[in-house]
């Protein structure tokens, strides 16, 4: 099967599982999902699982290979994960960062390895941030660093966890279309932390919600983003609206109770 399937996985940390038997459907390859939830509903934690990085047992299927099973440097190949912020103390370029991102993903270099961290960083459009330390750039700066140390390592299954937090308004347009381009063109599964509904409804073709570690509603985005969804799970009373392009787009009412 072409995508993500996440099967009775268990995750959590020491004294306390966060996530208990949860199970999707598939997570389409080629297309952006959005990982929708409140605080503390257990996004993070499964983004982790699914990277290593936290103790999970179940299964994740990644185009039929149970991820699960591979031993860890294999499935680091194949899967990246982006945590909210950059590791603070790492006296690196930015190019260079990049650079040592394409290293690790242990897939040889066709060419300079140099001028491929570069036009990454073209591409997002932060090619004049190349020779600046990573502890001197802004939190945006840093994200859209992380973003092309992702990028780069070509994996099969890219996490992102809240991408666009610290972004400009223009940044976030721009990087959740490189984001969707990126996934169309490597046919790869992309799941997105995204905590502003409407970007997801605008950019992400596919969205899985969760509440306290278990999954609500999963689909296209518009089946996903209900007014009774809202309501249940973020505790708001929503309407979903067209916008003039005539696009989905959430207006919050106010508190359900
Ligand atoms: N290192 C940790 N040790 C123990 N509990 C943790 C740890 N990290 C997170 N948790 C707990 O796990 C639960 C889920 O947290 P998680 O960070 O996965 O949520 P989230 O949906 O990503 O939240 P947010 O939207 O606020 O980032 C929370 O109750 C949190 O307190």
């Amino acid at each position: 099967m072409d995508g993500l399937i996440v099967t009775d996985l268990h995750t959590g940390y020491r004294k306390k599982k966060i996530i208990d038997g949860l199970t999707t459907p598939l997570l389409p390859r080629g297309k952006i999902t959005a990982l929708l939830g409140p605080n503390g509903s257990g996004k993070s934690t499964l983004l982790r699982a699914m990277a290593d990085l936290n103790p999970a047992q179940g299964k994740l299927a990644l185009n039929g290979e149970d991820l699960m099973t591979l031993p860890s440097a294999r499935r680091a190949q194949k899967v990246v994960y982006l945590p909210q912020s950059l590791p603070a103390g790492v006296h690196l370029h930015a190019l260079e960062s990049v650079i040592v991102a394409r290293r690790a993903s242990g897939s040889p270099v066709d060419g300079n390895a140099g001028e491929e961290a570069f036009a990454i960083l073209e591409k997002l459009g932060v090619a004049h941030l190349a020779m600046s330390y990573l502890d001197q750039l802004s939190g945006g700066q840093k994200q859209l660093i992380g973003l092309a140390q992702s990028l780069i390592r070509q994996p099969d299954l890219l996490l992102l966890d809240e991408p666009l937090s610290a972004l400009d308004l223009n940044y976030q347009f721009h990087v959740m279309d490189i984001v969707a381009r990126e996934t169309r063109l490597r046919n790869i599964v992309t799941v997105v932390v995204i905590h502003d509904i409407n970007i997801a409804l605008r950019h992400a073709e596919y969205a899985v919600m969760l509440k306290e570690g278990a999954l609500v509603a999963s689909g296209v985005p518009g089946e996903v983003v209900t007014p009774a969804n809202l309501a249940t799970v973020y505790g708001v009373k929503g309407r979903v609206e067209k916008c003039s392009q005539g696009l989905p787009h959430v207006v919050v009412d106010g508190l359900t109770t």
